[in-house]
């Protein structure tokens, strides 16, 4: 049986086991994935993400969810450019491959990490509250007291709901605290319970404050931490030039038997 080498990473305390793939030796399947992220038989993780190389990029991020399902992670993100930069394969800055297509982003003093995010093409306003890609689905709720709002049993019960059943959604309750800040907690598919942050969540919170009049910079605080979004806004409805900036750090490195 292969022993696998692999580092635990932390990004506003969303969780995530890096491996390093550029030999592509490891081909994992869904249920391997759920024992290597499982907390109680495995390393425990909100995230598995395999580093490759590719020809055209510095380096592509394979994320999966622990469920073994695949979408574009926000903070996964910062932490593979911070992974990347650890292996030697990127310096300060970079250009990789992800589940949405291409990103930019470039490391700052303190580990942290800018992240270019995709285009935002429209918001969309649902019964729910507002839809927005931001590389993986997200609806954003604004609600009262978010600190002690019942996310779990709101964001199963919506994404499991008769419009989200098929592919799923991440659902995000949202607080504005102040004249450019917001506080953001996020139900996540694939986790299929809340995390202390969602990279891609925030970023979208940040897209829905500013149809409520918030500017760009906006600070997103999570239950992880803390989080700045930049954006440019476009008469068509469009956002560019978005960023998700923070910090993302190793936290312990180890090996592990392949599960079966
Ligand atoms: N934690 C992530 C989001 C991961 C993907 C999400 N669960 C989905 O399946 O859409 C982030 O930081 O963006």
């Amino acid at each position: 049986m292969d022993n696998i080498k692999f580092y635990k990473y932390q990004a506003t305390g969303n969780d995530f086991i890096l491996i390093d793939n550029r030999s592509t030796k490891y081909s994992l399947s869904s249920k391997q994935i759920q024992k290597l992220c499982d907390r109680k038989f495995g390393i425990g993780a909100d995230g598995l993400i395999l580093i490759q190389d590719h020809d055209d990029y510095d380096f592509e991020m394979v994320y999966y969810n622990p469920d073994g399902s695949q979408s574009l992670c926000g903070n996964g993100s910062r932490c593979a450019v911070n992974f990347a930069n650890h292996l030697g394969i990127v310096e300060k800055s970079t250009r990789f491959l992800a589940y949405d297509g291409e990103h930019q982003a470039e490391i700052l003093e303190n580990e942290e990490v800018r992240l270019k995010m995709a285009n935002v093409q429209n918001v969309r306003l649902m019964a729910d509250g507002m839809f927005i890609d931001t590389g993986s689905p997200h609806l954003v709720k604004y609600v009262i007291n978010v600190k002690n709002y019942r996310v779990y049993d709101e964001g199963k019960e919506i994404r499991n709901g008769g419009l989200f059943k098929e592919s799923g959604v991440n659902v995000n309750f949202v607080e504005v605290t102040g004249n450019s800040e917001i506080f953001a907690r996020t139900y996540e598919r694939g986790v299929e319970n809340e995390t202390l942050s969602c990279g891609t969540g925030v970023t979208a919170a940040a897209i829905s404050a500013n149809q409520k009049g918030l500017e760009s910079p906006i600070t997103v605080n999570t239950l992880g931490g803390t989080l700045a979004v930049e954006f440019k806004k476009h008469d068509d409805g469009s956002y560019s030039e978005v960023y998700l900036i923070g910090p993302a750090e190793k936290v312990f490195e180890g090996t592990i038997e392949m599960p079966a």
